[in-house]
């Protein structure tokens, strides 16, 4: 067998929400890791602790106890400035919705990450990676809705993050949309090596997965390997 090197290691993670007298335990006691240019595929229930994960895995928010380590760090005993500079300069996110800057261009969208970070990449290649090279200079309303989220994707990985952390990325798109934001994303695995994870309601996306991770009630109940991996134009949606 191949050696891996871990990106993630979580052992033991646990989320208590309390609001008001009411807790919710979001996170049971996750143990998972991830390895170095893997993309994996979070599949389970509304409510059974995707995001929460996927927040606490990119610094967003912290676990109640149990520990993330991302590359040796622990993230859960770091402050909050060290959160931020983690945020900062290892992890891109994706989310449902683009938050793009209506007033500003495809590029200078990209381009107001790149002006902070450490080692950029030049917002015209980022664009190029997902295929919007003829696109640079549309704003956010002169582009589909797939298109916009292929320019969010640009600026997640503009700066070159380690990984990229994705809920449900696809979730506002109609199928065809979808898959061509899917391509973006393994075409950005397989070319920059970045590890990738994404939360999906979908189930036919698990096939382009390396490795699928099924929650179930604040766990993860079942991890599956793809001995075969399916490309995005032929998930079945
Ligand atoms: N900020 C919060 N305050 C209180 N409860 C929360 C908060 N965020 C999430 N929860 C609760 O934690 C549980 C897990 O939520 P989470 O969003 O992680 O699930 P999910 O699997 O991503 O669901 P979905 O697929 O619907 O997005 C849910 O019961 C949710 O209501």
């Amino acid at each position: 067998m191949s050696s891996v090197t871990s990106v993630f290691q979580m052992q033991g993670v646990t989320k208590v929400y309390r609001t008001g007298g009411v807790e919710v335990w979001a996170l049971r006691g996750v143990d998972a890791e991830l390895h170095a240019g893997e993309f994996v595929v979070m599949l389970g229930p509304s409510g059974s602790g995707k995001s929460t994960l996927l927040n606490i895995m990119g610094g967003l928010d912290r676990a109640s106890a149990g520990r993330v380590t991302f590359q040796g760090e622990d993230l859960t005993q770091g402050s909050d400035r060290a959160l931020t500079l983690y945020r900062r300069n290892h992890v891109g996110f994706v989310f449902q919705f683009y938050n793009l800057i209506p007033s500003l261009t495809a590029r200078e969208n990209v381009a107001l990450v790149t002006e902070i970070a450490p080692r950029p990449m030049n917002p015209a290649d980022a664009l190029a990676l997902v295929g919007l090279s003829d696109r640079q200079d549309h704003f956010p309303a002169q582009l589909s809705g797939g298109e916009q989220q292929r320019v969010a994707i640009a600026r997640a990985v503009a700066k070159q993050p380690e990984v990229l952390l994705c809920d449900e990325p696809t979730g506002a798109l109609d199928s065809a949309t979808g898959i061509k934001v899917l391509e973006a994303l393994t075409g950005i695995n397989e070319t920059l090596g970045t590890t990738t994870a994404i939360i999906t309601h979908n189930a036919g996306i698990r096939a382009i997965a390396h490795r699928v991770f099924q929650f179930v009630d604040g766990r993860i109940a079942e991890v599956t390997r793809n001995e075969e991996r399916v490309p995005p134009s032929q998930v079945v949606w």
